[in-house]
């Protein structure tokens, strides 16, 4: 018996090596399935594989931790942005039931006296785990880089200059979220991850090749996604997609409970939202406004208040 279930992805990977040897079919591969499913796999990330290890290894160290231990690290207000946030909070928009899920926020480590530091608190670090802070850190950066890979990519695919987000997202609110799922062996209404758009740019997932991970397409399906190993799945947020006019959409997804024989393995999955700079105003890209995607309207705002409205919505802030 395999250790992971077969991958089941409903969109082919694009592979990263593109990005240096053919970056117009790059950018233009990984825009279409943007535009398509709001969802693009990236295959052969490139990552460590060493640091990814340690990084997970040092996030099943912290979730294994005693309950009081670990509620230590929780921090209310700042919408649970750094540190724990225990199991039966988070609530998708509009949901009954909360998630079946515990996780641990990273954010921007900024210098003394950045502008943004009013915005950005200072991460925790759990002093249990010793190699938690220097391989989650590095996965963050890590992340960043290859986020921004992909940002230039859609800024060509948008026919806009490659370099159109660089500054939007230099110093942006991105968050790396380290999640547990536990095994679910009790029947109820919950699920792992109720169905929810990402508030944020751009989102890069690691570990969804345990199975659960499904988007909402456009006929109304759900579509699994379930990766091969060394790939990174990548979704459009609210916020690019409000800039995007929605020509590259936000896309509904959600983690379902574990079928039959995998009800007792954990789900580790770590997102990174890629955000922009707290300051960044959001307003339409004029040339998003097109006859199959008319003007959606709506003033422009900061992404830090749209962040603020959004957090409020699935009981964060
Ligand atoms: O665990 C996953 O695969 C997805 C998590 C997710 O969609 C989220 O945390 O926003
Ligand atoms: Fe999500």
């Amino acid at each position: 018996m395999p250790d992971t279930p077969a991958p089941v992805s409903a969109i082919p990977p694009v592979p990263l090596a593109l990005y240096e040897t053919d970056f117009a079919a790059f950018s233009q591969s990984l825009g279409a399935a943007f535009e398509r499913y709001g969802f693009a796999v990236l295959g052969g990330h490139g990552l460590d594989p060493a640091l990814l290890d340690r990084a997970l290894s040092a996030t099943k160290a912290f979730f294994a931790l005693p309950e009081a231990t670990k509620l230590r690290y929780r921090q209310t207000g700042m919408g649970g942005a750094r540190g724990y946030t225990p199991f039966g909070i988070e609530t998708a928009k509009g949901a009954t039931h909360h998630d079946l899920k515990e996780f641990w926020h990273i954010g921007r480590e900024l210098p003394a006296g950045h502008p943004y530091t009013d915005y950005m608190p200072e991460n925790l670090w759990p002093q249990e785990i010793a190699d938690f802070h220097a391989s989650t850190y590095a996965l963050y950066e890590a992340l960043d880089t290859l986020g921004k890979k992909v940002l230039r990519a859609i800024a060509t695919y948008l026919k806009l200059d490659a370099e159109f987000f660089t500054p939007t997202v230099k110093d942006g609110n991105s968050v790396l979220r380290l999640l547990h799922y536990p095994p679910v062996t009790t029947p109820g209404e919950s699920v792992r991850a109720g169905a929810h758009g990402d508030i944020n740019v751009i989102t890069l997932l690691l570990g969804a090749e345990e199975p659960g991970l499904q988007l909402l397409d456009r006929d109304g399906q759900w579509l699994p996604i379930t990766p091969p190993a060394d790939c990174i799945v990548c979704n459009i947020g609210d916020m690019l997609s409000r800039l995007t006019n929605g020509v590259l959409p936000s896309t509904q997804h959600r983690v379902i409970n574990p079928a039959e024989g995998r009800k007792d393995f954990a789900r580790y999955s770590t997102p990174f939202f890629l955000h922009f700079e707290p300051p960044y105003v959001i307003e339409i890209l004029p040339n998003c406004i097109t006859p199959e995607h008319p003007d959606l309207g709506g003033e422009p705002i900061t992404a830090q208040d749209f962040l603020m409205q959004r957090l409020r919505e699935i009981k964060l802030a």
